[in-house]
């Protein structure tokens, strides 16, 4: 590639983004199955990001203004899909990275989506309920022209969870002057959400575990976890676990965290992170230490669970990670220098785009379910969910062995095979020339 388009597309891209580093999975994909060079120019670019400055009134009557945005990445394979987030650290390199991330979570879990994604700079914690709620329906009113059933669909993501969904999905029917609930799904049950979503993103994760417990040798009657964040994803998936005999050594939440190597009962930190506001303090089985974040992440164990944000393991730290497993249940929560180093040595990091695809397996069925008016029961659900998640966890494991690819590789390989055959459906010069 001449020189002056590499600075061209470097600039196009952030050389030192996030998403430009996120990018080298799909080049080494591309080039492994030898994919038309039309289908990487296509994906290597978000197709649409929206940024809209959205203005708040607040309790006290000021005004304030809060940074948001709405990234369509990629629709081939249908309308895109993706979760809001509310953090304050949310930046557009930040929510393009995880439309792309989505778009091959999509593709991995073979839904009939593409990738998208959404958030808002804004430190919830700081926010009364009502001021949320205007904040919530502000951004609706932003995107509203943007997304819809066949075109964007939203989700929960971090501090987006039950209410906020609600009043979202509360301003689009108003906007459009119609129920529309398929626009928006992870509504509470109530408002045409579905059964099994709550814990959707954390048992996908759990089936994908469970399923590969021989090809890993874990014991479940002795294997220990660590689980770094306790919100939605992290939470259950300690819960599931744990009841199937796992040992909880160690939990943190932004605040900071607990170990105790005869175990924690999940249940009862939840307990304690309701009365308290987080998780230290809550007591174990035996001795509990209060720990740092990073000291959790450094923890000897059997399978580490990142369940809160991206750039947790990176070259920085990636020599003292002594988990025999890590479980991506974050969206990009090692780094691709550290995921390479610690593929290296032996590690084995199941990907975010497979290990956490459980919850828009589940968004898809809401969905549906929303278009045909027709409702499913729990139990329905989560035999799809099983399933789905088994079949793409045993491709993707096929594809580790037979072709010596790391966990992600595989994952990456297997996402860009059905994305590629998407574009390529379309025409390719070949088929153009042939013509
Ligand atoms: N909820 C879903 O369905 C879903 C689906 C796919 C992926 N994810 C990903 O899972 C992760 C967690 O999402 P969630 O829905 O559980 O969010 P959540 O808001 O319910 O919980 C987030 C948790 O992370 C903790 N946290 C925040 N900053 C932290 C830090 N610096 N160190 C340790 N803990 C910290 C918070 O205290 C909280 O316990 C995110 O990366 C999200 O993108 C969520």
């Amino acid at each position: 590639m001449p020189t002056k388009n590499k600075t061209l597309e470097e600039n196009m891209l952030g050389a030192n983004g996030m998403l430009a580093k996120s990018l080298e999975a799909l080049r080494s994909a591309s080039e492994r199955l030898n994919i038309h060079p039309d289908v990487f120019e296509e994906l290597k670019w978000p197709r649409e990001t929206l940024a809209a400055t959205l203005l708040i009134r607040m309790d006290d009557g000021s005004r304030r203004a809060f940074k948001s945005w709405r990234c369509r990445y990629n629709d081939r394979r249908g309308p895109t899909k993706g979760g809001v987030r509310f953090h304050p650290n949310v930046s557009l390199d930040e929510i393009e990275t995880l439309s792309f991330w989505m778009t091959f979570k999509c593709a991995v879990a073979n839904l009939p989506f593409g990738g998208g994604k959404g958030g808002v700079c804004v430190d919830t914690k700081a926010l009364s309920a009502n001021e949320l709620e205007r904040l919530s329906r502000a951004y609706i009113e932003a995107f509203a022209p943007f997304i819809g059933p066949d075109r964007d669909i939203l989700a929960p993501d971090m501090y987006t969870n039950g209410i906020v969904i609600a009043w979202m999905a509360d301003e689009y029917s108003s906007i459009s002057g119609q129920a529309s609930p398929s626009a928006i799904t992870g509504k509470p049950l109530a408002f045409g959400g579905t059964n099994g979503r709550v814990d959707a993103t954390a048992r996908g994760g759990y089936y994908t575990l469970r399923h590969l417990e021989t090809s890993l040798a874990l014991n479940p009657e002795s294997a220990t976890v660590a689980i770094q964040g306790f919100g939605n994803v992290g939470y259950y998936c300690a819960k599931l676990l744990h009841a199937d005999g796992y040992k909880i050594i160690a939990i943190s939440d932004s605040g900071g965290g607990i170990y105790d190597k005869s175990g924690l009962d999940p249940l009862a930190v939840m307990q304690h992170k309701h009365e308290t506001g987080g998780v230290k303090g809550a007591k174990g089985q035996g001795k509990t230490n209060e720990i740092t974040n990073a000291e959790l992440l450094e923890l000897e164990c059997d399978v580490l669970v990142p369940a809160a944000l991206e750039r947790q393991i990176t070259l920085d730290n990636c020599d003292k990670i002594n988990a025999r497993i890590i479980l991506e249940m974050a969206n990009g929560p090692v780094s691709p220098e550290a995921d390479r180093k610690l593929s290296a040595a032996g590690q084995i990091i199941v990907p975010d785009i497979l290990a956490n695809s459980g919850g828009v397996t589940v968004s898809h069925l809401e969905w549906v379910q929303n278009r045909s008016g027709f409702y499913w029961d729990s139990s329905r659900v989560r035999d799809h969910l099983k399933k789905t998640m088994e079949t793409e966890t045993q491709a993707i494991w096929a594809l580790h062995n037979e072709m010596d690819l790391s966990m992600r590789d595989a994952a990456y390989t297997h996402g860009l095979r059905r994305i590629a055959e998407s574009v390529e459906a379309r025409g390719t010069p070949a088929y153009f020339e042939g013509s």
